[in-house]
């Protein structure tokens, strides 16, 4: 664990995140085409009236011709947002928000966010009740005790939809999961534990019920709140339910309460919990510190003062999160799809085991790459990752599970197995492997040349990846790129590392190689001194070359095909490999691998098949099972005519080469994509649809590439070049800072090679 949390941002960083391009972080958009009249019209009036008719007289259709049955609301008044305190329901926005992206990230819930400016119970109860039309669950959020506790009971009597306090159920689920695995961990069974409880609010009283309910004896637990100990008998600042959980103990203060004792969970303020209070906790203490986002001790702090202990926060930036967000996304999810009338205890157990099992299982690669070092069950990995996509197959087939077997399931499934599948399916892999080069760029992070220091928008990109702790950025430019930067707002411009051609003591090395490499290709050296010191991509490809840098990124300034060339001045191909760019076109449900986007005019059947080989190698590390189509205008030879052989013989190529993997062609695209369409040519070997579209020229693919950019509903990533001995990444010169940014993530992280 090192001394600092391992994503650092400053406030400037989060503030143009929600800021940049659409302000905030959700939008809406039409599932269905609004593109022509008869669209309108059946879209809206007259078409429109024919399923109000239907949920008229029958109410459940409501499920199959709106978005109810998939849409959640996440509802807060603000007055507990995370550990921050009651600043009302305005300012909650941003984290609604985020819950409400977090539902559709990880559980592909549609949800929205929604506001009430009422501290006042009962106005918040009517205005959530009369909700009910429109939502398929409530996921009420940031409520403060003890009015979250007569909000949610009043709302679950009053309505026939799943309701759900998050801060409540979802952290309790979290943290129960993680208390069984660190008991299991350090040979504690439940019934022994000793446990202090900082806080006594929802998430604190919600943890406290659950973890007795699994077994936890009630006198072992001791809760504390802003005032102390809360022992039996005292009077001041009670409410019905802290003394549900008042004790009898001498101890009257948090660092009393902690003597001794096996686990400390804190639901309660930043820096509550200081190290002489961990120092006098039991063997292996297990201390989950969830206050967010901060938490009661860092964990450097508490492994400081015990280096046996178990440390668990509510944070993404440490090892161990206990945090709702494991929980709410797939228990909604599970809950929905068997449209639960309610979020039962049975259901809440359910979601707590299966969290708690997935950690014991062994840890799969793409997850392990994500996340670094410790991925085995282990002090450093008690509960698994949100982004552990075994996570969205397991929970929400647990709590279905759990629904249908004490009857509050409306719509149970004849076939879990069959359930189980469709989960897997709604999950994106890309999504999580650009998580994964992110996390493996941050976990190693590499020195990463930004050839263009002088463009805005290179700087933004580099000072992200700084911060972000992506990579080193090594910038080429001039001396006044520290202006640019400290107008960009960086306090300590000077602190990146510039080089600067009319000053570095590398300059004569460069122009000794470049000239060694040039000089036989028809350049004096006169020719060679002048590309160093003025050619920013010859001066940061020597800089790779050198093994002054890792990766580069450039191609803002000047056209694909000329940075290119001076690149490959610098830079060679990988043994045995060939140059050539890909494109990746990332949907919903559905990543597609376009390539050769950037080199080759007309690829010969032989630069094809490498194409197909290289394309394949970056798909598998992107977690994908490749599946090759060759595209062509005819399919099998339909229609006939020319410019069809070098796909043909690619095809040869392959089958010579004996590769391990699905390939096919020549086939038009909607042959490749279209399932139905594939169904005419029953000998295709494709076992399905392809994610991997080997272009027959590069003016089909390049035109395609920015079509669906321009076009697509679709978001899209690269070019990404690949084949070369060093990752240079060429952006397209409209390229923005977060473009760019995932450009120099995929070079250094491994993913482009
Ligand atoms: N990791 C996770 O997943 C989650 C973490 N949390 C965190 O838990 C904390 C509480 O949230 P929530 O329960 O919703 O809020 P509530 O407002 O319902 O409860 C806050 C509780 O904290 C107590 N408290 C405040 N200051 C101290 C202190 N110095 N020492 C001891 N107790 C104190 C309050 O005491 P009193 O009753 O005396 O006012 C109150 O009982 C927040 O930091 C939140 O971020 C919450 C949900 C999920
Ligand atoms: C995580 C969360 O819900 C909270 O801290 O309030
Ligand atoms: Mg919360």
């Amino acid at each position: 664990m090192t001394d600092k949390s391992n994503v650092e941002f400053s406030e400037r960083e989060a503030l143009f995140f929600h800021s940049t391009g659409r302000p905030g972080k959700i939008e809406i958009i039409a599932s269905k085409p609004m593109a022509t009249q008869r669209d309108l019209s059946l879209a809206y009036s007259p078409g429109v009236a024919v399923p109000v008719r239907a949920i008229a007289e029958d109410p459940s259709t409501a499920y199959d011709y709106t978005a109810k049955g998939n849409l959640v609301a996440v509802i807060s008044n603000g007055t507990a947002i995370l550990g921050l305190g009651n600043l009302g329901a305005l300012a909650s926005k941003p984290v609604m928000e985020g819950k409400s992206v977090l539902f559709k990230r990880f559980a592909d819930v549609d949800s929205i966010d929604i506001e009430l400016k009422t501290e006042d119970v009962d106005r918040f109860i009517d205005a959530v009740e009369l909700m009910e039309p429109t939502f398929g669950g409530i996921n009420l959020e940031d409520i403060k005790a003890p009015e979250c506790f007569i909000i949610e009971q009043t709302l679950k009597e009053r309505m026939n939809i799943p309701v759900f306090h998050d801060d409540q159920h979802g952290t309790a689920i979290i943290a129960a999961a993680g208390v069984i695995n660190a008991a299991l961990l350090t040979g504690r069974e439940m019934k022994d534990l000793k446990v202090v409880v900082n806080g006594a609010g929802a998430a604190s009283i919600a943890c406290t019920e659950l973890i007795k309910a699994l077994g936890v004896p009630h006198d072992n637990v001791i809760m504390c709140d802003s005032k102390g100990v809360i022992w039996q008998g005292r009077t001041d600042g009670m409410n019905q339910w802290k003394s549900a959980h008042a004790v009898r103990t001498d101890a009257r203060t948090l660092t009393e309460a902690m003597k001794g004792a096996d686990v400390f969970l804190g639901l309660s303020v930043k820096g509550a919990v200081t190290p002489d209070m961990v120092k006098h906790m039991a063997e292996k203490p297990i201390i989950f510190a969830m206050a967010n986002p901060d938490p009661e001790i860092t964990p450097p702090e508490a492994k400081a003062a015990r280096p046996d202990a178990i440390v668990a926060t509510g944070r993404s930036d440490y090892p161990n999160q206990v945090n709702n967000v494991l929980g709410f996304p797939f228990i909604f999810r599970g809950a929905l799809d068997v449209r639960a009338t309610t979020i039962n205890d049975a259901m809440k157990v359910a979601a707590a085991q299966a969290i708690a099992e997935l950690a014991r299982e062994q840890v799969p690669e793409e997850v392990a790459k994500a996340y670094g070092k410790s991925q085995s069950f282990g002090p450093d990995y008690i509960i698994p990752a949100p982004f552990d996509p075994r996570l969205m197959e397991l929970v929400p087939s647990a709590v279905a599970q759990a629904a249908m077997d004490t009857g509050v399931a409306q719509k149970p499934f004849a076939d879990m197995a069959a359930y189980r599948q469709s989960l897997k399916a709604r999950l994106n892999p890309t999504t999580s492997v650009l998580n994964s080069a992110y996390e493996m760029a941050r976990a190693n992070p590499k020195r990463v040349v930004f050839a263009e220091a002088e463009e805005e928008v290179v700087l933004r990109a580099a000072i992200q990846c700084r911060d972000m702790g992506y990579g080193i950025p090594v910038l080429v430019g001039r001396q006044d790129v520290y202006d640019k930067l400290r107008a960009l707002g960086v306090r300590d411009p000077e602190s990146f590392e510039l080089h600067n051609s009319v000053n570095s003591p590398l300059v004569p090395a460069m122009v000794d190689m470049l000239y060694g490499r040039l000089q036989r290709r028809g350049y004096l050296r006169r020719d060679c001194e002048r590309m160093v010191n003025r050619d920013r991509n010859i001066f940061g490809s020597l800089l790779l070359k050198m093994g002054h840098a890792d990766a580069m990124i450039t191609g803002i300034t000047r056209p694909y095909g000329q940075t290119l060339r001076e690149v490959k001045r610098v830079i060679d191909p990988a043994a045995g490999h060939t140059p050539f760019g890909i494109h990746i076109m990332v949907s919903k449900n559905q990543t597609v691998f376009l390539a050769d986007t950037t080199v080759h005019e007309r690829p010969s059947a032989q630069e094809l098949a490498d194409i197909a080989e290289g394309t394949v190698a970056v798909a598998r590390r992107m977690g994908h099972d490749p599946r090759v189509a060759f595209l062509s205008y005819s399919s099998f030879g339909n229609p006939p005519g020319s410019f069809l052989e070098n796909v043909r013989d690619a095809i040869q190529v392959l089958d010579e080469r004996k590769v391990d993997f699905e390939y096919e062609g020549e086939m038009a695209p909607d042959v490749a994509l279209n399932p139905t369409v594939m169904k005419n040519y029953p000998f295709s070997r494709l076992s399905g649809p392809a994610n991997i579209l080997v272009m027959p020229g590069l003016q089909s693919a390049n035109i395609s590439a920015k079509l669906l950019r321009e076009l697509g509903g679709t978001s899209m990533i690269g070019p990404m070049l690949v084949g070369m001995e060093k990752s240079v990444q060429i952006a397209t010169m409209s390229s923005n800072a977060s473009e760019l940014l995932t450009l120099a993530v995929l070079g250094a992280g491994g993913i482009a090679l």
